[in-house]
């Protein structure tokens, strides 16, 4: 199978071209696996052309490639969207990726491979590569959440309609406080490499609210959008979802609202959606979308909208993401009578976790902040007027598509 060798000499602590000249290339040649090329990106956007040339050149049909890419998941997200995005006849060949973490935060790898205290760290990022290099081929096919940002449907009159604008995600897509937070950290990115510019730009949104209203739809084959009921540790049928009238339409403000695919975290100990790999790997399984949300009304001690109560919220929020932090133990927090967060009891849960196969969010117009959508990082905003609508998709053979060395 052809082998092309990518890596983004800057990405996390720029520290990928000594992994790779020290361990990853020696690693193949010790298995007497030579690449047919070996590139380090040169620039944003360089991976997507670079794995579109190899493809032109090497591919002779629809035979599969290899590629060992070390970045974060931001390359990985420009290099399906650049493939995505290019105008070809045919379909492309299945890509199989054996994945070398190098970026800051490395969703997808720290998902596939939960890290643990015990791992040597530069053995840990060669887990992908090793599985590569076995022969074993045992490999994860990858979904993918589309997102399609459109404009409202009647447009200005005179004017053409505004074309769609669309975003595939290998790991995640938000709204409200994620988005905000990746928008404002990309500015913070040059002065701070590391991941204390997530934590410093969630200080400075962590009292917004966002107005907005959202739909979820039922993944192929369950019939219902399902819930995640932390008592039982299942998926149960959402209260508002039946057979025959599956769609939940849930209303705002909301503070939090971040789906995923294919990963249960977006750094190595952020555990955001616990069960988000369930619907990995197995033949099957249909793509989901895990949905975690935070609406601030559902709090039973909420009376009316002040100041005063989005800094009080703003604490409750916090112990949301800081419980992420303790293994997703955020998804079995319950509000008592009196408010207050509490990890027993039977009170109204403060996150809803959710499982479905597409959403839609509509952002009020009056409200800039709940346009952005936050997709693997890529911050897009919807038109006023219009919504982003997010999809599972699996691949649509075993030939197409991407899939994971683990
Ligand atoms: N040679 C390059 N010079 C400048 N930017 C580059 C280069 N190669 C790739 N990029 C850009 O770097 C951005 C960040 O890369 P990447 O996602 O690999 O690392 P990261 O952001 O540090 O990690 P993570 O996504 O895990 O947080 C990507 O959006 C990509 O477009």
């Amino acid at each position: 199978m052809p082998l092309l060798v990518i890596y983004n000499p800057v990405s996390g602590d720029r520290s990928s071209k000594a992994l790779f000249d020290n361990h990853v290339l020696p690693l193949l040649s010790q298995h007497n696996i030579t690449p047919d090329k070996v590139v380090a990106t040169e620039s944003a956007g360089h991976a997507g052309t670079i794995v579109f040339d190899f493809l032109a050149a090497t591919a002779a049909g629809s035979d599969p490639v290899s590629v060992i890419l070390g970045s974060g998941d931001g390359t990985l997200h420009e290099l399906i969207n650049a493939l995505n995005n290019q105008p070809s006849s045919k379909p492309l060949p299945r890509i199989h990726l054996a994945l070398v973490p190098s970026g800051t935060a490395n969703a997808l790898y720290s998902s596939l491979f939960p890290p643990s205290q015990h791992d040597d760290p530069i053995q840990y990022k060669l887990k992908s590569v090793q599985a590569f290099v076995s022969g074993k081929h045992s490999s994860v096919a990858l979904n993918l959440a589309v997102t399609v940002l459109s404009a409202p449907p009647v447009a200005t009159p005179g004017l053409p309609a505004a074309p769609k604008q669309v975003s595939i995600s290998a790991v995640v897509t938000s709204t409200a406080l994620h988005a905000s937070i990746l928008h404002d950290s990309e500015a913070l990115r040059a002065s701070d490499p590391s991941m204390e510019r997530f934590k410093t730009a969630a200080l400075q949104n962590i009292t917004r609210w966002y107005a907005a209203s959202a739909k979820f739809y039922p993944r192929e084959g369950a019939g219902v959008v399902e819930v995640y009921d932390p008592a039982t540790q299942r998926w149960v049928p959402h209260e508002q979802s039946t057979e025959d009238e599956p769609i939940v339409d849930l209303n705002g403000p909301f503070v939090y609202f971040l789906s995923t695919v294919n990963v249960d975290r977006l750094e190595p100990a952020f555990r955001i959606s616990p069960r988000g790999k369930d619907v990995l790997g197995p033949k099957g399984n249909t793509a989901a979308l895990d949905v975690v949300i935070v609406r601030p009304m559902r709090d039973p001690s909420y009376d009316m909208d002040s100041e005063a109560t989005r800094a009080a919220f703003a604490e409750k929020a916090g112990a949301v993401l800081g419980a992420a932090y303790q293994d997703g133990a955020h998804v079995a927090l319950r509000y008592d009578e009196d408010g207050k967060v509490v990890a027993e009891g039977d009170g109204p849960t403060v996150v809803e976790y959710l499982r479905c196969g597409a959403w839609e969010w509509e952002p009020d117009d009056i409200d800039l902040r709940a346009h952005f959508v936050c997709a693997d990082g890529d911050i897009l905003t919807i038109p006023n007027g219009g919504k982003a609508t997010c999809t599972a998709a699996t691949p649509m053979s075993d030939s197409t598509g991407f899939s994971l060395y683990v």
